[in-house]
């Protein structure tokens, strides 16, 4: 079980430090827990994770190592920082960055480049489940994003159904489990040589204290990445809790 905190564009230093001495108090044992923090707070999180079990990740990375790209931030840059995984097409970058498939491949092989782990996230908006196109629209996203020459071992892979994301909406258990089970046999077929490397599908989109028992105990689901409840320190506790159990 993997569950990962994406803070997105939250919350103020002071307040990200309490969280995370928060987080690093307690451990879940069978529990592997990522935080994906904002770009200026990697070097202090590094420093109150230190003696955590926590993995530390940036939430996104440039293609290149350095140059000019003003704003933007290599995976270099994260690895000196004290980053061990940057998190790439989540669907904020995708929407609000207009980013596609063949630039979070080239984001991702920016990383493995840098020894970072890579999660790369995939999900279909409403209109593409309205219209019956989300196992096609997901598997092209795979196809399209995930570097076919990477280490199987450095990949996790978040399904996040767009619709779902900070709505509170949810897919159902069926939903669910239906689509991480494609997206398993999908990676089964594009690593066929990678032995005993289980590569885990994450679930994200409106995981919350009061629904995560139930989706991290669906099969296929090896974790959840977690935003907004992530926030909240005892909400997050609660669901590495669930997780816990699933185990
Ligand atoms: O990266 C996290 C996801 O976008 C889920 O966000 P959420 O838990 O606020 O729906």
């Amino acid at each position: 079980m993997i569950i990962a905190a994406n803070w997105k564009m939250n919350p103020d230093l002071e307040t990200a430090g309490m969280l995370a001495s928060r987080l690093a108090g307690i451990s879940f044992g069978n529990v592997k827990r990522v935080l994906f923090a904002p770009h200026p707070y990697i070097i202090p999180m590094s420093i109150r994770l230190a003696q955590s079990d926590i993995t530390l990740g940036g939430q996104d990375c440039h293609t290149a190592e350095s140059g000019a790209h003003t704003g933007d931030v290599s995976a270099l840059m994260l690895r000196d920082s004290g980053a061990t995984m940057v998190l790439v097409g989540h669907s904020e970058r995708r929407s609000d960055h207009g980013e596609d498939d063949a630039l979070i491949m080239a984001k991702a092989n920016a990383a493995l480049a840098h020894n970072l782990d890579v999660m790369i996230c995939v999900g279909e908006t409403r209109n593409d489940r309205e219209a019956g196109n989300a196992e096609s629209v997901v598997l092209a996203q795979l196809q399209g994003s995930i570097p076919k020459a990477m280490d199987p071992a450095r990949l996790i892979v978040a399904y996040e159904p767009v619709w779902a994301i900070g709505t509170g909406l949810v897919p159902s258990s069926e939903d669910i489990a239906a689509m991480h089970e494609n997206i398993s046999s999908w990676l089964s077929s594009a690593f066929p040589n990678r032995g005993d490397t289980h590569i885990p599908v994450l679930y994200g989109g409106s995981v919350k204290p009061g629904n995560a028992a139930e989706i991290l105990s669906l099969p296929a689901v090896d974790g959840a990445l977690v935003g907004g409840a992530s926030l909240d320190a005892d909400g997050f506790e609660a669901i590495c809790a669930a997780a816990s159990n699933v185990a």
